[in-house]
């Protein structure tokens, strides 16, 4: 399987970091997996709503340029589905028994992901009504994602 996270925003803080790749190593033994990092819009404290809309627009395009065809697009939203450590395990088993090889989780920048981006989304995941940061939440779901795997293998992980 060929996993992809598209994120909007840098990381910056070295502790994540540190914390990411660590997870992105342990998947190795799992999946191909890669972190796309692309820039962000500069979004000043005061945005018109149309202004803030233009600029979810423009990351928006980056992303979806970057997204071929044949992808499974899993797109972070608060508003999204949520879903058990178990149902995310299952949902990456069913995919890979339906031939889907390349999946891609999206998340996106300070003000969310462009309505474009969540219409080409196949799914929707939510972490929970909390807002976490993006960079936060890169760690997080490589961790759901390590543990998915091997829930997926039926190999012990702390609970
Ligand atoms: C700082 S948040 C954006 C907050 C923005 N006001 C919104 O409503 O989407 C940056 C990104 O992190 C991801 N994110 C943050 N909290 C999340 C959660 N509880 N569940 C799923 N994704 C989350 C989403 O992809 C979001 O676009």
């Amino acid at each position: 399987m060929n996993i992809t996270i598209f994120s909007i925003g840098k990381l910056k803080e070295k502790y994540l970091k540190q914390g990411i790749d660590e997870y992105l190593k342990r998947l190795t033994a799992y999946a191909k997996i890669e972190i796309i990092e692309l820039p962000d819009e500069k979004a000043p404290e005061t945005l018109s709503d149309i202004e803030m809309e233009q600029i979810k627009q423009k990351e928006g395009e980056r992303i979806l340029s970057k997204i071929s065809d044949d992808t499974h697009v899993i797109a972070l939203a608060i508003e999204g589905k949520m879903k058990s450590s178990e149902q995310l395990a299952d949902d990456l088993d069913k995919l890979a028994t339906y031939g889907k090889s390349k999946i891609a989780f999206v998340i996106g920048g300070s003000l969310g992901l462009s309505s474009d981006v969540m219409k080409r989304s196949n799914d929707t995941l939510s972490f929970s009504k909390m807002t976490f940061p993006h960079q936060l939440m890169r760690l997080i779901l490589v961790e759901q994602i390590y543990r998915a795997f091997r829930i997926n293998r039926g190999e012990p992980y702390h609970k």
